[in-house]
């Protein structure tokens, strides 16, 4: 339908736009940086973007690691956490996703929060 949050995103490529503009913001925050270094880039560009796509209401599938397995022992932080979702709200404002549609997204992300952070 029309109507979806995947809609709302701009669908796929709308979605790779988004996490490709978020992966420019997370190597250059230094707060995040190492933790990126040296990582297959366009593996995880293509897994977030599928993941992200997944979560929204659209047609893909995620086939990436759980996030458990993602980030076992980076210890990722609370402060980390919430860069990586400000950077990806800073990337949905510069693709004009409405408000609306941004918090939707961010509120399918919360379950996720305790797979992610201090593993
Ligand atoms: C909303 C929060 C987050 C989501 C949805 C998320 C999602 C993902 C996904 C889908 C992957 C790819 C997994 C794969 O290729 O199998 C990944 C990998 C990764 N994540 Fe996250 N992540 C989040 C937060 C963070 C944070 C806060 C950090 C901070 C250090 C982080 C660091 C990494 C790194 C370094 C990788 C690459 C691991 C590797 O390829 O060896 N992530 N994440």
């Amino acid at each position: 339908g029309e109507d979806t949050l995947y809609n709302a995103l701009g669908e796929r490529s709308g979605i790779a736009d988004i996490v490709e503009d978020m992966l420019y913001r997370i190597v250059e925050d230094p707060r995040l940086a190492d933790d990126f270094r040296g990582i297959d880039v366009a593996r995880f560009h293509r897994q977030l973007t599928d993941q992200l796509c997944h979560l929204s209401g659209g047609p893909c599938t995620y086939t990436g690691r759980s996030m458990e397995e993602a980030h076992a022992g980076m210890n990722v932080t609370e402060a980390q956490f919430n860069a990586v979702a400000d950077h990806l709200v800073l990337a949905m404002e510069t693709h004009s996703v409405p408000t609306g549609a941004q918090n939707r997204l961010l509120a399918r992300l919360v379950p996720l929060h305790d797979r992610i952070v201090g593993h």
